[in-house]
Protein backbone atom coordinates (compact mmCIF):
# COMPACT_ATOMS: atom_id res chain seq x y z
CA UNK A 1 0.00 0.00 0.00
CA UNK A 2 2.76 2.42 0.12
CA UNK A 3 3.44 3.47 -3.38
CA UNK A 4 -0.26 4.61 -2.73
CA UNK A 5 1.05 7.31 -0.53
CA UNK A 6 2.47 10.69 -1.99
CA UNK A 7 5.33 12.78 -2.12
CA UNK A 8 3.14 15.26 -0.19
CA UNK A 9 1.43 13.28 1.98
CA UNK A 10 4.76 12.23 3.49
CA UNK A 11 5.96 15.97 3.55
CA UNK A 12 2.80 16.66 5.53
CA UNK A 13 2.74 14.20 7.89
CA UNK A 14 6.67 14.91 9.10
CA UNK A 15 5.76 18.62 9.09
CA UNK A 16 3.19 18.31 11.23
CA UNK A 17 5.26 15.98 13.42
CA UNK A 18 7.77 18.38 13.86
CA UNK A 19 4.89 21.37 14.93
CA UNK A 20 3.39 18.50 17.81
CA UNK A 21 7.29 18.08 18.84
CA UNK A 22 8.01 21.35 18.96
CA UNK A 23 4.54 22.52 20.52
CA UNK A 24 4.93 19.85 23.53
CA UNK A 25 9.08 20.98 24.20
CA UNK A 26 7.59 24.94 24.36
CA UNK A 27 5.29 23.74 26.84
CA UNK A 28 7.97 21.89 29.29
CA UNK A 29 9.81 24.74 28.84
CA UNK A 30 7.65 26.80 30.19
CA UNK A 31 7.53 28.85 27.15
CA UNK A 32 11.05 29.72 27.64
CA UNK A 33 13.03 30.45 23.55
CA UNK A 34 16.68 29.70 23.27
CA UNK A 35 16.52 33.68 22.81
CA UNK A 36 15.70 34.37 25.92
CA UNK A 37 18.05 31.96 27.68
CA UNK A 38 21.12 33.87 25.82
CA UNK A 39 19.73 37.42 26.52
CA UNK A 40 16.99 38.09 28.98
CA UNK A 41 14.55 40.46 27.43
CA UNK A 42 14.63 43.69 29.54
CA UNK A 43 11.89 46.47 29.71
CA UNK A 44 12.15 48.49 33.00
CA UNK A 45 16.10 49.09 32.78
CA UNK A 46 16.90 50.98 28.93
CA UNK A 47 18.88 53.71 28.75
CA UNK A 48 20.07 56.29 26.35
CA UNK A 49 23.11 54.56 24.34
CA UNK A 50 23.92 57.22 21.80
CA UNK A 51 23.45 57.55 17.56
CA UNK A 52 23.35 54.75 15.42
CA UNK A 53 26.09 55.23 13.03
CA UNK A 54 24.54 53.99 9.44
CA UNK A 55 20.54 54.95 10.56
CA UNK A 56 21.51 58.10 12.64
CA UNK A 57 18.79 57.07 15.01
CA UNK A 58 18.79 57.20 18.85
CA UNK A 59 20.08 53.64 20.01
CA UNK A 60 18.51 52.53 23.03
CA UNK A 61 20.64 50.07 25.14
CA UNK A 62 19.48 47.56 28.06
CA UNK A 63 21.78 48.21 31.12
CA UNK A 64 21.12 44.47 32.82
CA UNK A 65 22.95 43.20 29.20
CA UNK A 66 26.09 45.99 28.82
CA UNK A 67 28.44 44.22 30.87
CA UNK A 68 27.78 41.46 28.41
CA UNK A 69 28.44 43.16 25.30
CA UNK A 70 32.27 44.37 26.37
CA UNK A 71 33.98 46.19 23.34
CA UNK A 72 32.33 49.56 21.96
CA UNK A 73 34.88 51.89 22.53
CA UNK A 74 34.50 55.60 21.31
CA UNK A 75 35.51 56.98 18.55
CA UNK A 76 38.73 59.69 18.18
CA UNK A 77 40.82 57.36 20.37
CA UNK A 78 44.44 57.94 19.91
CA UNK A 79 46.17 54.91 19.76
CA UNK A 80 49.07 52.57 18.22
CA UNK A 81 47.61 49.96 14.98
CA UNK A 82 47.93 46.86 16.14
CA UNK A 83 50.07 44.22 14.75
CA UNK A 84 49.19 40.76 13.12
CA UNK A 85 52.57 39.70 12.90
CA UNK A 86 54.04 41.26 16.35
CA UNK A 87 53.26 40.07 19.84
CA UNK A 88 54.98 38.33 22.24
CA UNK A 89 57.06 35.43 21.34
CA UNK A 90 59.16 34.47 24.44
CA UNK A 91 55.48 33.43 26.24
CA UNK A 92 52.23 31.96 24.98
CA UNK A 93 49.44 34.18 25.29
CA UNK A 94 46.19 32.02 24.64
CA UNK A 95 45.11 29.28 26.49
CA UNK A 96 43.85 25.80 24.73
CA UNK A 97 40.45 26.42 24.96
CA UNK A 98 41.10 30.29 23.06
CA UNK A 99 40.89 32.76 26.20
CA UNK A 100 43.30 35.22 26.61
CA UNK A 101 46.25 34.50 28.92
CA UNK A 102 47.61 38.27 29.70
CA UNK A 103 50.87 39.14 29.93
CA UNK A 104 52.69 42.78 29.18
CA UNK A 105 52.82 43.34 25.68
CA UNK A 106 49.61 41.26 24.70
CA UNK A 107 47.30 44.81 25.46
CA UNK A 108 47.25 48.15 24.38
CA UNK A 109 46.31 49.51 28.20
CA UNK A 110 44.81 53.16 26.17
CA UNK A 111 42.09 51.02 24.46
CA UNK A 112 41.50 48.50 26.83
CA UNK A 113 40.73 50.98 29.48
CA UNK A 114 38.74 53.19 26.99
CA UNK A 115 36.35 49.93 26.38
CA UNK A 116 35.51 48.89 30.14
CA UNK A 117 35.47 52.73 31.02
CA UNK A 118 32.84 53.45 28.66
CA UNK A 119 30.51 50.63 30.64
CA UNK A 120 31.96 52.32 33.99
CA UNK A 121 31.89 49.17 36.23
CA UNK A 122 31.62 49.05 39.67
CA UNK A 123 34.31 46.62 40.97
CA UNK A 124 34.85 45.59 44.78
CA UNK A 125 37.97 44.33 46.18
CA UNK A 126 37.66 41.71 49.31
CA UNK A 127 39.83 41.66 51.68
CA UNK A 128 40.42 40.15 55.50
CA UNK A 129 43.00 41.84 57.99
CA UNK A 130 42.47 40.02 60.89
CA UNK A 131 44.05 39.49 63.86
CA UNK A 132 48.00 40.99 63.46
CA UNK A 133 47.35 41.29 59.35
CA UNK A 134 45.78 44.99 59.59
CA UNK A 135 49.45 46.01 59.52
CA UNK A 136 49.10 45.64 56.28
CA UNK A 137 46.09 47.62 55.40
CA UNK A 138 47.81 50.53 54.97
CA UNK A 139 50.70 49.61 51.95
CA UNK A 140 47.81 47.78 50.15
CA UNK A 141 45.43 50.84 49.96
CA UNK A 142 47.80 53.35 49.32
CA UNK A 143 49.47 51.43 46.35
CA UNK A 144 46.49 50.29 44.92
CA UNK A 145 45.02 54.18 44.89
CA UNK A 146 48.27 54.37 42.68
CA UNK A 147 47.76 51.48 40.51
CA UNK A 148 44.45 49.66 40.88
CA UNK A 149 42.08 50.17 38.34
CA UNK A 150 43.22 53.90 38.12
CA UNK A 151 39.83 56.21 36.91
CA UNK A 152 37.36 53.14 37.86
CA UNK A 153 34.84 52.92 40.72
CA UNK A 154 36.33 50.55 43.24
CA UNK A 155 35.10 49.91 46.66
CA UNK A 156 37.56 47.70 49.21
CA UNK A 157 35.24 45.88 51.65
CA UNK A 158 38.12 45.45 54.05
CA UNK A 159 36.57 42.05 56.61
CA UNK A 160 38.12 42.53 60.19
CA UNK A 161 38.23 42.14 63.85
CA UNK A 162 39.20 45.27 64.75
CA UNK A 163 38.17 48.46 63.08
CA UNK A 164 39.66 50.83 64.83
CA UNK A 165 42.98 49.38 63.00
CA UNK A 166 41.91 50.36 59.62
CA UNK A 167 44.04 53.18 58.63
CA UNK A 168 42.74 56.64 57.06
CA UNK A 169 44.06 56.60 53.38
CA UNK A 170 42.77 59.12 50.95
CA UNK A 171 41.07 57.71 48.51
CA UNK A 172 40.62 58.83 44.28
CA UNK A 173 37.29 59.97 43.30
CA UNK A 174 34.59 57.32 43.29
CA UNK A 175 36.76 55.03 45.10
CA UNK A 176 35.88 54.08 49.03
CA UNK A 177 36.19 52.08 51.93
CA UNK A 178 33.46 49.69 53.60
CA UNK A 179 34.37 48.04 56.68
CA UNK A 180 33.14 44.60 57.97
CA UNK A 181 33.43 43.38 60.86
CA UNK A 182 34.00 39.43 61.70
CA UNK A 183 35.21 37.12 64.62
CA UNK A 184 38.40 36.68 65.51
CA UNK A 185 40.34 33.13 65.37
CA UNK A 186 42.38 31.01 66.74
CA UNK A 187 43.93 29.57 63.44
CA UNK A 188 45.38 31.12 60.65
CA UNK A 189 43.58 28.42 58.53
CA UNK A 190 40.22 29.12 59.69
CA UNK A 191 40.85 32.95 58.95
CA UNK A 192 41.58 31.76 55.14
CA UNK A 193 38.77 29.31 55.05
CA UNK A 194 36.32 31.71 56.81
CA UNK A 195 36.78 34.23 53.92
CA UNK A 196 34.66 31.91 51.57
CA UNK A 197 31.89 31.91 54.43
CA UNK A 198 31.89 35.72 54.71
CA UNK A 199 32.13 36.82 51.48
CA UNK A 200 29.24 34.78 50.90
CA UNK A 201 27.23 35.87 53.32
CA UNK A 202 28.60 39.51 52.87
CA UNK A 203 27.78 39.36 48.62
CA UNK A 204 23.97 37.84 49.62
CA UNK A 205 24.05 40.78 51.92
CA UNK A 206 25.58 44.03 50.83
CA UNK A 207 28.02 43.47 47.99
CA UNK A 208 25.54 42.33 45.09
CA UNK A 209 23.87 45.75 44.97
CA UNK A 210 26.80 47.90 45.08
CA UNK A 211 28.99 45.98 42.36
CA UNK A 212 29.50 44.55 38.91
CA UNK A 213 32.91 42.98 39.39
CA UNK A 214 34.44 41.61 42.42
CA UNK A 215 38.24 41.07 42.88
CA UNK A 216 38.95 38.31 46.20
CA UNK A 217 42.54 39.63 47.65
CA UNK A 218 45.08 38.59 49.72
CA UNK A 219 45.89 41.40 51.87
CA UNK A 220 49.82 40.46 52.63
CA UNK A 221 51.08 42.43 49.46
CA UNK A 222 51.54 45.90 47.70
CA UNK A 223 50.44 47.19 44.17
CA UNK A 224 53.92 47.94 42.26
CA UNK A 225 52.49 48.73 38.24
CA UNK A 226 49.43 49.33 36.54
CA UNK A 227 46.97 46.45 36.99
CA UNK A 228 43.89 47.69 34.99
CA UNK A 229 40.81 46.73 32.99
CA UNK A 230 43.16 43.71 31.03
CA UNK A 231 42.23 41.85 34.04
CA UNK A 232 38.30 42.37 34.06
CA UNK A 233 36.31 39.48 32.52
CA UNK A 234 33.43 37.03 33.56
CA UNK A 235 36.05 34.79 35.38
CA UNK A 236 39.89 35.72 35.64
CA UNK A 237 42.33 33.13 37.34
CA UNK A 238 46.13 34.24 38.09
CA UNK A 239 49.00 31.32 37.51
CA UNK A 240 50.95 31.08 40.36
CA UNK A 241 54.38 32.26 40.60
CA UNK A 242 55.53 29.06 41.93
CA UNK A 243 54.17 26.90 39.45
CA UNK A 244 53.21 28.50 35.72
CA UNK A 245 56.27 26.27 34.36
CA UNK A 246 55.61 23.03 36.28
CA UNK A 247 54.33 19.77 35.14
CA UNK A 248 50.77 19.50 35.69
CA UNK A 249 51.65 16.02 37.67
CA UNK A 250 53.93 18.26 40.42
CA UNK A 251 51.04 21.21 40.88
CA UNK A 252 50.18 20.88 44.22
CA UNK A 253 46.41 19.92 43.81
CA UNK A 254 44.21 17.99 46.52
CA UNK A 255 45.36 14.52 45.50
CA UNK A 256 43.59 12.49 48.58
CA UNK A 257 40.44 10.92 47.11
CA UNK A 258 38.86 11.58 50.39
CA UNK A 259 38.24 15.00 50.08
CA UNK A 260 35.90 17.52 47.44
CA UNK A 261 39.42 19.03 45.80
CA UNK A 262 40.77 15.92 44.85
CA UNK A 263 42.21 15.92 41.12
CA UNK A 264 43.62 12.54 39.73
CA UNK A 265 47.45 13.17 38.28
CA UNK A 266 47.88 13.59 34.62
CA UNK A 267 44.99 16.00 34.72
CA UNK A 268 45.42 19.47 35.07
CA UNK A 269 45.88 22.79 33.08
CA UNK A 270 47.43 25.39 34.93
CA UNK A 271 47.82 25.71 39.07
CA UNK A 272 45.95 29.31 39.76
CA UNK A 273 46.59 31.16 43.43
CA UNK A 274 43.98 31.81 45.97
CA UNK A 275 45.38 35.51 46.65
CA UNK A 276 43.84 37.31 43.62
CA UNK A 277 41.01 36.22 41.27
CA UNK A 278 37.90 38.47 40.01
CA UNK A 279 35.46 38.00 37.25
CA UNK A 280 31.47 39.47 37.01
CA UNK A 281 29.49 39.72 40.74
CA UNK A 282 27.40 36.78 40.77
CA UNK A 283 30.30 34.25 38.56
CA UNK A 284 32.65 34.77 41.64
CA UNK A 285 29.51 34.64 43.94
CA UNK A 286 28.70 31.52 42.54
CA UNK A 287 32.64 30.18 43.03
CA UNK A 288 33.35 31.56 46.34
CA UNK A 289 30.15 29.87 47.36
CA UNK A 290 31.64 26.70 45.79
CA UNK A 291 34.51 27.05 47.91
CA UNK A 292 32.98 27.45 51.23
CA UNK A 293 30.45 24.79 50.81
CA UNK A 294 32.85 22.62 49.32
CA UNK A 295 35.25 22.96 52.76
CA UNK A 296 32.42 22.07 54.46
CA UNK A 297 31.73 18.95 53.32
CA UNK A 298 35.13 18.35 53.74
CA UNK A 299 35.12 19.53 57.30
CA UNK A 300 32.14 17.38 58.10
CA UNK A 301 34.51 14.31 56.55
CA UNK A 302 36.87 15.33 59.08
CA UNK A 303 39.54 16.68 56.10
CA UNK A 304 40.85 19.93 55.23
CA UNK A 305 42.07 20.49 51.12
CA UNK A 306 46.08 20.67 51.66
CA UNK A 307 45.75 24.38 50.28
CA UNK A 308 42.15 25.28 52.15
CA UNK A 309 40.73 27.29 49.49
CA UNK A 310 43.04 27.14 46.73
CA UNK A 311 42.68 23.85 46.51
CA UNK A 312 38.76 24.27 45.33
CA UNK A 313 39.36 27.15 43.54
CA UNK A 314 42.08 24.82 41.59
CA UNK A 315 39.24 22.37 41.51
CA UNK A 316 36.39 24.67 40.14
CA UNK A 317 38.73 25.88 37.44
CA UNK A 318 39.39 22.94 36.23
CA UNK A 319 35.88 21.76 35.23
CA UNK A 320 34.88 25.44 34.68
CA UNK A 321 37.66 27.05 32.52
CA UNK A 322 38.40 30.54 33.67
CA UNK A 323 37.51 33.48 30.56
CA UNK A 324 40.83 35.11 31.41
CA UNK A 325 44.42 34.03 32.69
CA UNK A 326 46.23 36.33 33.86
CA UNK A 327 50.09 35.86 34.63
CA UNK A 328 52.08 35.82 37.45
CA UNK A 329 52.76 39.67 37.02
CA UNK A 330 49.56 39.63 38.81
CA UNK A 331 50.87 38.13 41.95
CA UNK A 332 54.57 37.60 42.41
CA UNK A 333 55.93 37.80 45.85
CA UNK A 334 59.49 39.71 47.08
CA UNK A 335 60.71 36.19 48.00
CA UNK A 336 61.56 35.21 44.63
CA UNK A 337 63.79 36.45 41.66
CA UNK A 338 61.67 38.33 38.81
CA UNK A 339 62.67 35.78 35.81
CA UNK A 340 62.90 37.69 32.11
CA UNK A 341 59.42 36.00 31.16
CA UNK A 342 57.92 38.44 33.64
CA UNK A 343 58.44 42.16 32.21
CA UNK A 344 56.48 43.78 35.12
CA UNK A 345 55.50 42.96 38.46
CA UNK A 346 51.79 44.19 39.14
CA UNK A 347 51.16 42.91 42.80
CA UNK A 348 53.98 41.98 45.03
CA UNK A 349 53.41 39.19 48.22
CA UNK A 350 55.39 40.90 51.02
CA UNK A 351 57.97 38.98 53.34
CA UNK A 352 56.21 38.20 56.65
CA UNK A 353 57.27 36.31 59.58
CA UNK A 354 54.59 33.63 59.30
CA UNK A 355 55.07 32.53 62.62
CA UNK A 356 55.26 36.16 63.92
CA UNK A 357 52.28 37.06 62.01
CA UNK A 358 49.64 34.33 61.96
CA UNK A 359 47.49 33.61 65.57
CA UNK A 360 48.55 29.37 65.44
CA UNK A 361 52.03 30.36 63.93
CA UNK A 362 53.13 28.33 60.94
CA UNK A 363 53.70 27.94 57.73
C1 LIG B 1 50.32 33.69 47.20
C2 LIG B 1 49.34 32.65 47.53
O1 LIG B 1 49.21 31.69 46.83
N1 LIG B 1 48.61 32.87 48.63
C3 LIG B 1 47.82 31.81 49.24
C4 LIG B 1 48.69 31.28 50.34
O2 LIG B 1 48.89 32.48 51.07
P1 LIG B 1 49.86 32.94 52.18
O3 LIG B 1 50.79 31.89 52.61
O4 LIG B 1 50.40 34.25 51.77
O5 LIG B 1 48.70 33.09 53.29
P2 LIG B 1 48.38 34.37 54.15
O6 LIG B 1 49.06 34.23 55.45
O7 LIG B 1 48.60 35.60 53.39
O8 LIG B 1 46.79 34.18 54.36
C5 LIG B 1 45.87 34.51 53.34
C6 LIG B 1 45.09 35.79 53.72
O9 LIG B 1 44.19 35.53 54.79
C7 LIG B 1 44.08 36.68 55.62
N2 LIG B 1 44.56 36.33 56.98
C8 LIG B 1 45.25 35.18 57.22
C9 LIG B 1 45.63 34.84 58.51
C10 LIG B 1 45.32 35.72 59.59
O10 LIG B 1 45.64 35.50 60.75
N3 LIG B 1 44.65 36.88 59.30
C11 LIG B 1 44.27 37.20 58.03
O11 LIG B 1 43.67 38.26 57.83
C12 LIG B 1 44.91 37.77 54.97
O12 LIG B 1 44.11 38.50 54.09
C13 LIG B 1 45.94 36.96 54.23
O13 LIG B 1 46.55 37.70 53.20
O14 LIG B 1 48.00 30.24 51.02
C14 LIG B 1 46.70 30.54 51.54
C15 LIG B 1 46.09 29.27 52.06
O15 LIG B 1 47.01 28.50 52.71
C16 LIG B 1 45.78 31.17 50.51
O16 LIG B 1 45.40 30.21 49.53
C17 LIG B 1 46.50 32.31 49.84
O17 LIG B 1 45.66 32.89 48.90
MN1 LIG C 1 49.26 35.97 51.36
Amino acid sequence: MLHHISINQLLGTFILLSVSLGVIYFFFNGGETMYERFCQPCQDNMELEGTDLLTGEQVKECNDNKLWRDLTMQQGLNYDQPSVMKGRTDVNSVTNWNAPLVWEGTFDPVVIDAIYKKMDPRVAVVVFAVGKYTRFLKAFLESGEKFFLVDFRVTYYIFTDNETDVPPVKMGAGRRISVVTVPSANRWQDVVLGRMKWATITIDKQIRNEADYLFMMDIDSVFRYRFGAESLSQLSAVLHRGYYKTTRNHFPYERRRESTAYIPYEEGDYYYTAAVWGGYLEDMYKLVKYCYEQSQVDAENHIEAVWQEESHLNKYLLYNKPTKVLSSEYLWADYDQIPADIKVVRISQLVKNYAEVRPNGGH
